[in-house]
């Protein structure tokens, strides 16, 4: 009764009094204009809040979140993050259609808030800008590769040292990881390493885990159109800018500058002469994107997400050797089998000539990619978009939607793994004891876009992992008190910090 007088009451006032009619014909439209859905687009929850959209169906677990959604809603599937459109596409035949079949079509990226702050470098641009820096970026990298087997190799006896002088005391190994990892990206980008100990490195690993988390967090501003209309930093944009400014600073125009004064055309010798060359073959060439910025910026694109996501693959790998030591011990006695010679130069794996990932044995090879589909570091890959509208699988795609590529999709995918939360090597072995890889394993990702140095990153994985096993038993802090296997929320998922015991092996 109560509520049919207070109804009866609100029409009342909204028929007496035009200012309350106004308030609420301009409240109602814009309730409209919030929770509207274009036509086509992919299906998406029928529940939709007001300005925030699908957020609070993400919470948590967004990965967990998008497996749901995949069951309910087919292969693409939509949310709405705030204003922003979101697709998602699933499963091979869809992720293939979009990014290898019709690669030219799906390989923009999304005029984020984030995007802009990445722009002129390689991984954030699109269209005939991004041409350029991929071209460059792949000359380089092709230039450099025959080299990046002994640089590896040189690192991991510098990384097997550092975790020798520890002393099997417990240590958590997050540093010294990122420190390898770093070290063998600049000894072939731009010919320098740091001792480990360099105070330059802790640095730079705060600034990428900072920018790496405002990255993640700053999603809010991405997807939230007027948020660069706001006075301030509210959603540390600036400071993410700021960061990137001192790495450019402190690591980058040093050598930059060393480079451009020693540069001569006889001595193209690692990836930032190569670029250099490049701007010069490119001085006439009227618009070129293919100069000095650009070029500064492709090398922060290189060694941030390079350092990021190869390390944090190493850090699940030790938390998969704590977790799964029968597992270790069987990759281990197949290195030792193999390499049982020691080097008559350093006594380690892999010596006959320089080691690149495919001359390692089946199992060990096997093992290395167990770890990187149980770590699953890039479950989204990268954010994606069209530049006009498209169909796919008979959804209209707009313009401006972000498209994300799921690989957890693949990597996790009960139709495919039959037990894909389990680690366990064995299944990429065929019955003749050789690797088998089924097509759903693409770590790197495909197509056009697709990691331009997967097998640099393969080679790294591979020769790291191998020093370690070989060199190393690893145990937990306190015996019997494994590491969580608890996904950390952000954009490359870490395990929660954990601290290990190295003991030398003989
Ligand atoms: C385990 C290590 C690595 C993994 C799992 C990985 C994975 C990926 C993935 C999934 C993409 C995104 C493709 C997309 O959706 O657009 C990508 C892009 C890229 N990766 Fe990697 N990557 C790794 C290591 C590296 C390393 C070591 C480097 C450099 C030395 C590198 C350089 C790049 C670049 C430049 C791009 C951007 C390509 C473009 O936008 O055209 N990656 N990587």
């Amino acid at each position: 009764m109560s509520i049919y007088i207070a109804v009866h009451f609100l029409i009342d006032q909204i028929y007496n009094s035009p200012n309350i009619s106004i308030v609420v014909t301009v409240s109602s439209l814009l309730l409209w204009l919030s929770i509207r859905r274009p036509y086509d687009i992919p299906p998406n929850p029928w529940f939709i809040f007001p300005i925030i959209g699908h957020r609070p169906l993400l919470r948590g677990d967004s990965i967990q979140c998008l497996r749901r959604l995949r069951k309910d809603l087919g292969e693409v599937f939509s949310v709405y993050i705030d204003a922003q459109l979101v697709i998602v596409v699933n499963g091979l035949a869809a992720i293939k259609e979009a990014f290898m079949t019709r690669g030219e079509e799906f390989h923009w990226r999304p005029n984020t808030r984030i995007c802009d702050l990445f722009h002129f470098g390689v991984i954030c641009n699109s269209g005939r800008e991004w041409r350029e820096q991929r071209r460059v970026t792949e000359l380089g990298l092709q230039h450099v590769s025959p080299g990046v087997p002994v640089f590896v190799r040189r690192e991991a006896a510098h990384l097997t040292s550092a975790l020798q002088e520890e002393e099997g005391k417990p240590m958590d190994p997050k540093m010294i990881l990122h420190a390898a990892v770093f070290n063998s990206l600049t000894s072939f980008i731009f010919s320098r390493r740091l001792d480990y100990k360099d105070t330059l490195l802790e640095k730079v690993f705060t600034r990428f885990k900072e920018n790496l988390e405002l990255f993640s967090d700053s999603k809010f501003p991405n997807f939230f159109p007027f948020q660069k209309f706001l006075m301030g930093d509210f959603f540390d944009v600036k400071f993410l800018r700021i960061n990137m400014t001192e790495i450019h600073q402190k690591v980058i125009n040093p050598v930059f500058e060393e480079h451009r004064e020693e540069y001569s055309d006889e001595q193209v010798v690692d990836f930032l002469d190569v670029y250099l060359r490049e701007i010069k073959a490119n001085k006439n060439v009227k618009g070129t994107t293919v100069e000095e910025k650009s070029c500064q910026a492709v090398l922060y694109d290189l060694l941030w997400h390079g350092t990021t996501v190869t390390a944090a693959t190493l850090y699940w790998a030790v938390v998969f050797i704590l977790r799964h030591p029968k597992v270790a011990d069987k990759a281990r006695e197949e290195l030792a089998g193999v390499f049982a010679k020691p080097d008559a130069a350093d006594g380690q794996p892999g010596v006959e000539g320089s080691k690149a990932a495919t001359d390692y044995p089946a199992y060990f090879k096997a093992f290395v990619h167990e770890v990187q589909r149980c770590a699953n570091i890039s479950p989204l890959s990268m954010a994606h978009a069209v530049a006009k509208e498209k169909f796919l699988k008979g959804y209209r795609i707009p313009g401006d939607a972000v498209i994300l590529p799921s690989l957890d999709s693949l990597m996790m995918d009960e139709d495919v793994w039959g037990d894909p939360r389990v680690f366990r090597p064995e299944r990429f072995i065929n019955p003749e004891g050789k690797l088998s890889v089924p097509p759903e394993f693409i770590p790197f990702f495909i197509g056009i876009r697709g990691c331009p140095a997967s097998g640099i990153a393969q080679t790294i994985l591979s020769t790291f992992l191998a020093y370690i096993l070989f060199n190393f038993s690893i145990e937990p802090e306190v015996a019997g008190q494994l590491p969580s296997m608890e996904r950390k929320k952000g954009l490359i998922p870490m395990p929660p910090d954990f601290k290990s015991k190295f003991l030398i092996r003989r």
